[in-house]
Parts: C-alpha cells; sequence; structure tokens
C-alpha cells in the first residue's frame, strides 16, 4: 500500500460505528474504509448508502468486508458491544463485552494486522487493556477514546458559562471514561488565562464548577435516558483521533493512555491527554494534578484496576 493510501477498518456499525464511518466520509480521511460487523446486512446497506456520499466529499473505497480485510490496514476501531440501557453504567457491560472484543480481537489477530487499534466500546478502559493484552500489540499502538469525549463536554459547558468559544477552552476530564472521572480544573486555561482566575473574576464558585463536573460526569445517562444512545459526540471525537494518527499530527488530546509510571500508574489504561500520531500514543503528558484531583485519578485508577483485573481473569479462565 502506498503512502498516500491509508486504509480504515470500522468493527461494529451500530450507531456509533455508523456515525463514525460517516463523519470519515465527510472529513475525507483516509482512502479505504471497511465495515465489519455481525450484521452482514447492516455493513453492506451501510457501504452502499455511504458511498453515495463520496461524489460529495472525497473519493473513498467504502465496502461491507470480514476480518481478513485487517491484514494491510492502518487503523482498526472498535465500537462493537452492547451499549448502555437507561440506568446501566459502562461497568456494567464489562463481561459481555469482554467476550465481544475477545471475538474480534482473535481474527484481527490471525489476519496478521500489525496495525493501530483504537477502542470505543465500553467500559471502554478496560476494553482497551483487554484488546492490547489479548493482542499482543505494543502498547502505544492500542488505545481508547478515554476522556475525549468527556473533555469535549466540559468545554461545551465551560464555553456556555465563560461565553466563549468551546473550540478556545483548554480543559480535561480525566481518569476513568465513566463514573469515577474528574474535571482537571486546576490546569484549564481560556486563551491562555488560567481557568480558575477567570471563575474568581466572573463570581463562580467551586461549588458551581464541581455541579458542573456532576452534570459532565452524568450528561451520557441524560442523553440515554431521552434518545436511547449517544453517538454524533463520540464519533467526532473518535475521527478526530483517527486524524491525529493517520496524518501524524502530533496533536495533544485526551484520549485512554497506557500508563508507564505517570501519575505512579502502570498496567493500566486510562484518560490522561496524550501526543496522539502515526505512532498511536507517542508519549502520555503528565499533567501536575493539585490534591483533589490526585486523590481522584488514584482511586478511579484502583477501580480500574481491579476490573481489569478480575475481568480478564474470568475470560481466559
Ligand atoms: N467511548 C465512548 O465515549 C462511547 C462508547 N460507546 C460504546 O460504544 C459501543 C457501541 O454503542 P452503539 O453503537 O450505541 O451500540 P449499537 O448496539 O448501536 O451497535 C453495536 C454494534 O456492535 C455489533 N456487534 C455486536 N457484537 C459484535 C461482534 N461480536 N462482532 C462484530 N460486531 C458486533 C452489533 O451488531 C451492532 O451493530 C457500546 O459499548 C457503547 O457503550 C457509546 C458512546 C460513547
Ligand atoms: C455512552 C457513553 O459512554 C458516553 O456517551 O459517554
Amino acid at each position: 500500500m502506498s503512502k498516500n493510501h491509508q486504509k480504515v477498518v470500522l468493527v461494529g456499525d451500530g450507531a456509533v460505528g455508523s456515525s463514525y464511518a460517516y463523519a470519515m466520509v465527510q472529513q475525507g480521511i483516509a482512502e479505504e474504509l471497511a465495515i465489519i460487523d455481525i450484521s452482514k446486512e447492516r455493513t453492506e446497506g451501510d457501504a452502499l448508502d455511504l458511498e453515495d456520499a463520496t461524489p460529495f466529499t472525497a473519493p473513498k473505497l467504502v465496502y461491507s468486508a470480514d476480518y481478513d480485510t485487517c491484514k494491510d490496514a492502518d487503523l482498526i476501531v472498535i465500537t462493537a458491544g452492547a451499549p448502555q440501557k437507561p440506568g446501566e453504567t459502562r461497568l456494567d457491560l464489562v463481561d459481555k463485552n469482554l467476550k465481544i472484543m475477545k471475538s474480534i480481537i482473535e481474527p484481527i489477530k490471525k489476519s496478521g494486522f500489525d496495525g493501530i487499534i483504537l477502542v470505543a466500546a465500553n467500559p471502554v478502559d478496560i476494553l482497551t487493556y483487554a484488546a492490547q493484552k489479548l493482542s499482543g500489540l505494543p502498547k502505544n499502538r492500542v488505545f481508547g477514546s478515554g476522556t475525549s469525549l468527556d473533555s469535549a463536554r466540559l468545554r461545551v459547558e465551560m464555553a456556555k458559562r465563560f461565553n466563549v468559544s468551546p473550540v478556545d477552552v483548554s480543559a480535561n476530564m480525566m481518569a476513568e471514561h465513566g463514573d469515577s472521572e474528574f474535571a482537571a480544573y486546576s490546569t484549564a486555561t481560556i486563551g491562555g488565562k488560567p481557568l480558575l482566575e477567570m471563575a474568581k473574576e466572573a463570581n463562580i464558585s467551586m461549588d458551581e464548577l464541581y455541579k458542573i463536573e456532576d452534570e459532565v460526569r452524568h450528561k451520557a445517562y441524560e442523553i440515554i435516558n431521552r434518545k436511547g444512545a449517544t453517538f454524533y459526540g463520540v464519533a467526532t471525537a473518535l475521527m478526530r483521533i483517527s486524524r491525529a494518527i493517520l496524518r501524524d499530527e502530533n496533536a495533544v488530546l485526551p484520549v485512554g493512555a497506557p500508563m508507564n509510571g505517570e501519575y505512579g500508574l502502570n498496567d493500566i489504561y486510562i484518560g490522561s491527554p496524550a501526543v496522539i500520531n502515526a505512532n498511536g500514543v507517542d508519549r502520555v503528558i503528565e499533567v501536575p494534578l493539585d490534591d483533589r484531583e490526585k486523590k481522584a485519578m488514584a482511586d478511579s485508577a484502583a477501580t480500574l484496576e481491579k476490573i481489569a483485573k478480575d475481568g480478564m481473569a474470568k475470560l481466559q479462565g
């Protein structure tokens, strides 16, 4: 395959996957998009529908495929798995989605794939951990969407509160993509100015900021209660991460990154900003945390570590 021809394989053509495919076609990222799902009718239908969009965007080969197509892919994006039902947490999905992940990684491995895997299926930090262990690929080449969507949600809320564009808010949700995540307010900035200073000047209290943090943490539940699923936000986050990989951007994005001593953590995937390029996670940016944030990071990591180890033991036992 020439350097100018990039191939992405999407595994999981449900609400998140098909929205991601649509975003990739809209943005003209990668020349080839293969779609895999247990429902062949769905992937065939989506490929036929999506190819009709390409005359208006950029030439792209979009097709329904089987796992042997993974062999020469640059990037595989995994969105296959059960979504939360109203009232369910992401962690409640762990056992069934770990089994699905195993059934996906085995044929990917068999195909001889040697590229990058980006995971979005939930609980994403645990499933990413499993995908890396089961695939045997280097840790930097398997990573998760992590807190990319949550950070976008935080930026949206800060933009509303401070009356600025969300594009100009630099703020991250960190740790688990889930109920134990936290807003890293101590390092957030707007136009280079610390967000906490701006809050003080605007008489926005810490209590109000913590209330917003909680709303961000629970936004998925609000969306699921209303429309049954969330997909446009995460699909766009996945498109953004894919672009950073395929165009070797060195973009600093919050993702579910492998820890190698950062925050005192090892052998775990967790939400943190990282440099994303053609190597996948090129390096983690270890953000300085205040005491509240340090404790939240440690507590969240402890939860993830336990569930990952128990889940893997069950899967392999
Ligand atoms: N990381 C994030 O920020 C977000 C993650 N998600 C997660 O993404 C996942 C997908 O969500 P939706 O698209 O809404 O669900 P969905 O039910 O619409 O789609 C799931 C797709 O996976 C396919 N699938 C199931 N088992 C499979 C297998 N063994 N091999 C191949 N395909 C298989 C199904 O046929 C279906 O097309 C869920 O786990 C959900 O929780 C959803 C939103 C945000
Ligand atoms: C479903 C999910 O993980 C989210 O929207 O954050």
